[in-house]
């Protein structure tokens, strides 16, 4: 299959080339950036010399659509909402790496004080988590490939709250990120002196990550009622990864062995989620460069709460591999395809 890679001089777009060199049937055969339109990818960045050369082009959709059957897109919100009816139109099936596609359009307009994509695009959108909508991934022609915070936190509670085993509307979930979450581009917030030695929450409440988070637990919850959630996002001073904590009152008498139990059952098919023993604890290098999710649990009797911690790479599960993973699918292959490599522990 051949593939577009759409902001391939990002963050995200930069870890899919990586991936795909492994990929055993996928061939990229567009690359797209805005700023280095011309140059050849491993010109802009050396370490890919001698892995992909390629000429950086516009996104251009007629032009994507004469070379790829799939596209993923990975621009900042906003701008993906422009390109992707044109693609479609053309033929070319996408997976979008940004929030655009995730909502209904007035929790868009809300969250992200952006215009919205199109009822019609919307409707066709599929919410690509594949341990939870794998089904419906398989035939759709555009895939909203979640966001990174969202997929630790959803794998880490989905078991506890689609089998009514916690009070969902008691979460309070914190969530800790590497700094390339936010992207290559400069900001106050985000620049080594504001970063390094230091540890820092922000968006507090108002996260765009929580309609998201709201949606699918309440799209799970046995009673039908919509849940809502406390999530606090912080900034860690390292690269990658997502650690996220997540705090909730349990509806009965269960144990940790009970929960776990549930969690193994739960993710009996999901080869990229692993559960840790009672005791034992998730941490950012061991999915580091990986697409696993590392889940990790324990029951406070004395309180009657649970705690459970997610851990993801927030480049690959939590956005790049996760896509590719998606991308299996859409083309009927093992969802592992090109994604089986053990995490980069050092
Ligand atoms: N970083 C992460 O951990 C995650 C990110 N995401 C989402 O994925 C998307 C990509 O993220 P990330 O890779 O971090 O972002 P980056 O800022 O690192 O990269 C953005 C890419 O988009 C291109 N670009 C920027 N502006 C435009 C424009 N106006 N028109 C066309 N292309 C443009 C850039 O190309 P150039 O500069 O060469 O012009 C670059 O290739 C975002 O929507 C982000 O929110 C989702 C999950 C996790
Ligand atoms: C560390 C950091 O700044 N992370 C970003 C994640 C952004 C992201 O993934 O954007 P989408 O909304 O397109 O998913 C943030 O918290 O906003």
């Amino acid at each position: 299959m051949q593939i577009a890679i759409l902001g391939a001089t990002g963050y995200t777009g930069l870890e899919v080339v990586r991936l795909l060199q492994k990929h055993p049937e996928a061939e990229v055969t567009y690359v797209s950036s805005d700023s280095q339109a011309g140059a050849d990818l491993s010109d802009v960045y050396p370490h890919l010399r001698g892995v992909l050369a390629h000429t950086l082009q516009p996104a251009d959709p007629a032009e994507i659509a004469k070379v790829a059957d799939f596209a993923l897109v990975a621009l900042p919100s906003g701008i993906s909402t422009g390109l992707v009816p044109g693609l479609l139109e053309a033929g070319v099936r996408v997976i979008d790496l940004a929030g655009d596609h995730r909502l209904p359009s007035e929790d868009y307009a809300t969250w992200y004080k952006k215009t919205p994509p199109s009822s019609a695009v919307l409707d066709s959108a599929v919410y690509g988590l594949p341990e939870l909508y794998a089904s419906r991934i398989a035939d759709a022609k555009l895939i909203a490939n979640p966001g990174c915070y969202p997929t630790a936190t959803l794998l880490s509670l989905l078991p506890l709250v689609k089998n009514g085993l916690i009070d969902p509307q008691s979460l309070i979930i914190d969530a800790k990120s590497g700094v390339s979450g936010a992207g290559k581009a400069l900001s106050a917030g985000t620049h080594f002196v504001e970063v390094n030695e230091n540890f820092k929450a922000y968006k507090v409440g108002e996260h765009q990550h929580i309609p998201e988070i709201e949606r699918v637990l309440t799209d799970v919850n046995p009673n039908g009622e919509r849940v809502t959630i406390s999530f606090t996002t912080h900034l860690v001073p390292m690269i990658r990864g997502i650690l996220t904590t997540s705090y909730a009152s349990l509806t009965g008498s269960y144990s940790t062995e009970d929960l776990l139990a549930v969690y193994r059952e739960f993710y009996r098919d999901a080869p990229f989620v692993r559960l840790h023993a009672a005791g034992s604890w998730p941490q950012t290098r061991d999915v580091s460069a990986s697409n696993y999710c590392d889940i990790g649990l324990r029951v406070d009797p004395r309180t009657k709460r649970v705690t459970v911690i997610g851990c993801i790479d927030n480049l690959v599960k939590g956005a790049a591999g996760q896509a590719i993973q998606n991308l299996n699918l859409l083309a009927g292959l093992p969802e592992t395809t090109g994604l089986a490599t053990a995490p980069v522990y050092l």
